[in-house]
């Protein structure tokens, strides 16, 4: 077990590599010839993983960024790199990897961490499969649980105060703009030119705690089901993407859908854990 900080640190590392490893093993298929690159730290071992296979695998395949940090992982790995503008209509990437800040028991998650939730959402929605990626830390049975610092909420600027008004009276406790990175005055400015605010909630409910006269999940007692709430944030104006990856369990989750088929979790003890939603 780690004991020191320094040891934990190393143990969340190897766990992020083992999960990525095994999740481009398992859907990285020779034959796929578009695949979706998401942002964060986890990813890097993904991008890793990848590479590893050599050009004789990865030479026939296009990678698509969900920012500036997956675009320039990408090309420091010597991939193709190819942007979702640049996507055909009516056509999908094979397969897409991405981290998360937390993830439920029915798979939604909670993604923007790193501020780049909106190609992120872009991006996973686009293919065919989209894969999550992280280590024992992420795994919550209710967003909100673990990631404290609020669901992550890409905004218009000058529409910042306003959403602000609004996320207070849905009953989150004190949402913010988040701040740029220290030394840097101002908010954190996204790929898009757009602000994020924060906004915490009580943990998130799940159909099984609504169902058969559980709690209402609308929030009018404070606490709010992750669909009902996701539906509600995203019809704020001003609001241009939310940090919520979700979706109703039972349906079809394989194309065009937030949450993931898979979810690959290294855990403490040296193994992957591989979930899938509910069906
Ligand atoms: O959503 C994200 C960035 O917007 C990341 O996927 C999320 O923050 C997880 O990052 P990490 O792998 O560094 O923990």
């Amino acid at each position: 077990m780690a004991t020191t900080a320094e040891e934990q640190a190393k143990l969340v590392e190897t766990s992020k590599r083992l999960a990525a490893y095994q999740a481009v093993k398992d859907y990285l298929l020779p034959e796929y010839t578009r695949v979706g690159i998401g942002s964060g730290s986890t990813v890097v071992y993904v991008v890793d993983a990848i590479a590893a296979l050599g050009p004789e695998v990865t030479s026939k395949m296009v990678f698509y960024p969900t920012g500036s940090q997956s675009e320039e992982l990408i090309e420091a790995a010597g991939l193709n790199l190819q942007y979702i503008s640049k996507l055909p209509a009516g056509q999908q990437l094979d397969v897409a990897f991405d981290g998360a800040d937390e993830v439920d028991d029915d798979l939604n998650l909670i993604k923007g961490g790193g501020a780049c939730l909106w190609q992120e959402k872009i991006v996973a929605t686009s293919a065919k499969r989209f894969i999550c990626v992280a280590d024992f830390r992420k795994l919550s049975p209710r967003l909100g649980t673990a990631w404290k610092k609020g669901i992550p909420i890409e905004v218009l600027p000058m529409a910042a105060p306003r959403v602000l008004d609004e996320l207070r009276r849905m009953g989150s406790q004190n949402p913010r703009i988040r701040p740029g990175l220290p030394g840097k005055a101002g908010a954190t400015v996204t790929d898009n030119g757009m602000w994020i605010i924060d906004a915490p909630f009580a943990p998130l409910l799940l159909p099984k705690d609504t169902e058969s006269g559980g709690q209402a999940g609308d929030g009018s007692n404070g606490l709010w089901a992750v669909d009902v709430l996701a539906d509600a944030l995203i019809k704020i104006p001003g609001v241009a993407e939310i940090g919520l990856f979700y979706g109703k369990n039972g349906l079809q989750v394989a194309s065009g859908a937030q949450k993931p088929v898979a979810a690959y979790f290294g855990m403490a003890d040296g193994t992957v854990e591989v979930r899938s939603p509910p069906s």
